[in-house]
């Protein structure tokens, strides 16, 4: 008997991977349907919001070389749609000069010749006028790197993948996923079958994958988005081309501090501290946890001072961290067909579209674009437990 199949591909979770893994299914031909909980958009997951960073700069350099390429392809979005995604800013690192992470960073870029320009404790100021530079630490510029306007690029990932015939299903929440060689996947709505299906369910992830006995170990935390006031208006604009920064580590905190120009509030810095307190996400408002703005406050107090150090504008958003902060892309170890991409750790908006070339691959049986030996479930190993 045979099993009728209604698609090529089954993508759940229309955040910026999955949109960018649907749009890649029907570049190339594939019958896709994009299955989404809320009604689109939304500001429930990971991918809301009008601005991420986009830099080449890294500790590692499978990420720098992974840049090389997506810088192309988030191009070719914009020429495809006639849209303006991405705006040149530069990216502003600091860190204690002779730390690991800073030099890592700073190999990593040169190694890969990225346009990059060292700054000296002389020369700082100049180039980056209301910033205190902190004792011993360097300083240098990614001048590649920018800020992605990201709700536009989600609409935008999306409209496309319409266009090429794709299709958009949204308020509708998966709620079972059946293995086989044809995959029925069951919703609020109905049931749907397809050849292979792909989950980018951001911080549901492991909620998705507990219908195909895998879990991942994957933490959800909530992050508080905090704006800053400027005390003299325009300081730290973009139209000013104040860059995009990032503190690898410092005298406040562990974790890295990072920020954009003002851009999207007129006289107000997002700056954020790359870390927050674990939540359910279908609880995301019940966590307060505020511990992470004493942390920045001090920071602001110490290096930003057109600043005021009391945040204006506090949003929420989530990360889903895998225990090395590397992403997870791979294919279930039972059924080759089922693929997922997870765990992207506060920093896979910028890989979106590489991403979703990279699943595509995956969820095809091709041969992959990229060693993908960082992002593959074997390197969690015993924490891996599969109970199929
Ligand atoms: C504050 C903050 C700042 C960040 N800054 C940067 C940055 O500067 N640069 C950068 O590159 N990255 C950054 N990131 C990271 C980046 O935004 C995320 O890595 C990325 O958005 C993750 O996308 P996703 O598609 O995996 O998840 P999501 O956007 O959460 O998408 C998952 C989707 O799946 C849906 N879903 C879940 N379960 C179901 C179900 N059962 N049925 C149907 N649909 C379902 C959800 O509703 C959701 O829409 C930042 C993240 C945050 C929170
Ligand atoms: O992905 C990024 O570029 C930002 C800045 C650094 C921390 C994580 N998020």
């Amino acid at each position: 008997m045979s099993v009728e199949v209604d698609y090529d591909c089954i993508v759940i979770g229309a955040g910026v991977q999955g949109s960018f893994t649907a749009y890649q299914l029907a570049k190339k031909n594939k019958k896709t349907v994009l299955l989404e909980q809320f009604v689109l958009p939304h500001s429930r997951g990971s991918s809301h919001g009008q601005t991420r960073i986009i830099r080449k700069a890294y500790e590692q350099d499978f990420y720098t070389h992974m840049m090389e390429e997506c810088y192309e392809l988030w191009a070719q979005l914009e020429r495809e749609a006639g849209v303006k995604l991405y705006r040149q800013t530069g990216l502003l690192v600091m860190g204690p000069e002779y730390s690991q992470s800073y030099q890592l960073f700073k190999n990593t870029l040169q190694r890969n010749k990225v346009p990059t320009v060292i700054l000296n404790r002389d020369n700082f100021r100049q180039h980056i006028p209301h910033v205190n530079l902190a004792e011993g630490d360097g300083a240098l510029v990614d001048i590649t790197a920018g800020v992605l306007y990201a709700d536009r690029a989600l609409k935008t990932v999306q409209g496309q993948f319409q266009k090429l015939g794709g299709v958009i299903r949204d308020t509708e929440k998966v709620t079972d996923i059946t293995p086989g060689p044809v995959v029925t996947v069951s919703t609020s709505a109905g049931v749907y079958r397809a050849k292979s299906v792909v989950i980018t369910a951001g911080p549901w992830a492991n909620r998705l994958l507990a219908h195909t006995g895998l879990q991942l170990p994957l933490e959800v935390v909530k992050i508080n988005v905090c704006y800053w006031k400027e005390k003299v208006p325009g300081s730290y604009d973009v139209k000013q081309r104040f860059p995009c920064f990032l503190q690898t580590e410092g005298e406040e905190a562990k974790e890295h501090i990072y920020g954009l120009p003002s851009n999207e509030y007129p006289g107000l810095v997002k700056i954020c501290y790359h870390m927050g307190s674990e939540t359910d996400p279908d609880q995301r408002d019940k966590q307060t946890d505020r511990s992470d703005i004493d942390i920045l406050q001090r920071f602001i107090a110490r290096s930003f001072p057109g600043l005021l150090p009391e945040p204006a504008v506090v949003e929420s958003c989530m990360y889903t961290l895998t225990p090395d902060r590397h992403f997870v892309l791979d294919c279930h170890p039972d059924y080759s067909n089922i693929v997922f991409g997870a765990g992207f750790s506060g920093h896979g908006f910028k890989f979106g579209p590489i991403i979703g070339k990279l699943l595509c691959e995956l969820s095809l049986g091709e041969v992959s674009s990229y060693d993908l030996s960082p992002f593959r479930i074997r390197r969690f190993q015993t924490k891996t437990k599969s109970a199929l």
